[in-house]
């Protein structure tokens, strides 16, 4: 039997309210998830003066993301064949999201890899987000395609997916760059909307409070590194920065855990290699889909493409942080994660 990974507590009532249009929340949901937020305490955001982090289940969200993740935990259907993409923001979704569908779907595109989806279409568009994309129906779902995005931290994961013992891929990454990629991807939002960006002085203050949209970072990281330490052939860890030195290893590594181990044949034909350079930052940010394509446009949650590609570099925080509070945010994450086993370096 298929081991249940261990059940947080999940909070809110099983809705039977029905769903709105097209995967629209319902209006009932809308005002449940509304009063909900209402009581959760609250802090100051990244985006100017009347703008609000809300603290859930132990986390700081955004409403509408909060809307999302508690519409998912009443709705969403994890079948045990699933392969969650789990991440804090801004730690290499977008790449692992890349690599894990091009795993997935290789044998389709086997021996011209120019018909790949990922020519044409965001990484977050070929691997939907459950908390976003899928939360208010599942039903709406590629069905042939077994992998689901999420930021959702491991405490406040749908009970389903817990249920189901699906795997779960679980990308980190220094803090620090964590921070910087976080605190730009803001600013520039802020600009294109002619609003003033936080300072980064001010951001970094939040980031080690940690106050920022899933965080605290630490415990993000801390809560799946707890369940894989419980389930280790349920949960692979993927490090931003060893993944970068050893793409190869981890492209191997990730598809014998996902369950498409590359056969000797496929390896002989450079099919590992086809993957890894498919998904490499200068070959999909230079794509037309994602220097000028926009991501669920005309909605609210709408997002130019480019904004997920900045520089892809390990270490760039050096040239945006001080010394000095490099060193106080390594103090802080290492106090964190110590006696979990987990080490930042
Ligand atoms: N293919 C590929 N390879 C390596 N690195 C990549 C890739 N695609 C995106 N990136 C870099 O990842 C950072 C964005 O993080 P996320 O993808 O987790 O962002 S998000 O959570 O999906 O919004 C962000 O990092 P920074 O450059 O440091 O800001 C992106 O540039």
């Amino acid at each position: 039997m298929e081991p249940c990974l261990s059940s947080p507590q999940i909070h809110l009532p099983k809705t039977n309210d029905g769903e709105g249009k097209s995967g629209e929340p319902s209006a009932v949901h809308v005002k449940k998830c509304k009063e909900i937020i209402s009581t959760l305490p609250r802090k100051k955001g990244w985006k100017g003066s009347s703008d609000y982090l809300h603290q859930y289940q132990g986390f700081w969200y955004y409403d509408s993301f909060l809307e999302g993740i508690m519409s998912a935990q009443d709705h969403f259907q994890a079948r045990s064949q699933d392969i969650i993409v789990a991440s804090c923001p801004k730690t290499g979704t977008t790449w692992l999201k890349a690599l894990t569908f091009a795993i997935a779907t290789r044998t389709s595109f086997d021996d011209s890899t120019c018909t790949s989806p990922l020519l044409t279409k965001a990484p977050h568009e070929c691997v939907p987000f459950l908390e976003i994309d899928l939360a208010n129906d599942s039903s709406n779902r590629n069905m042939e395609l077994n992998l689901v995005a999420t930021h959702i931290p491991y405490v406040s994961l749908p009970h389903s997916i817990l249920a189901s013992g699906c795997k779960i891929v679980y990308i980190w990454r220094d803090p620090k760059d964590v921070f910087v990629s976080m605190w730009y991807f803001v600013a520039k939002q802020m600009i294109s909307k002619d609003s003033e960006p936080i300072s980064l002085e001010e951001a970094f203050e939040l980031f080690c409070q940690g106050i920022v949209n899933y965080g605290p970072y630490w415990d993000h990281v801390l809560g799946f590194w707890r369940a894989r330490v419980e389930f280790p052939e349920k949960i692979m860890f993927v490090k931003y920065e060893e993944m970068m030195k050893d793409t190869c290893f981890y492209v191997k590594k990730l598809a014998e855990f996902m369950g498409y181990p590359f056969t000797s044949e496929e390896e002989e034909r450079g099919m590992v290699e086809n993957v890894i350079n498919m998904c490499k930052f200068e070959k999909l940010s230079n794509l037309e889909v994602n220097k000028n394509g926009m991501h669920r446009p005309n909605t609210s949650l709408e997002i130019e493409n480019n904004l997920y590609f900045r520089k892809g570099k390990v270490g760039d925080w050096e040239n945006e942080l001080t010394a000095e509070m490099g060193a106080r945010l390594d103090w802080i994450v290492e106090q964190k994660l110590s006696g979990s086993g987990l080490k930042l370096m």
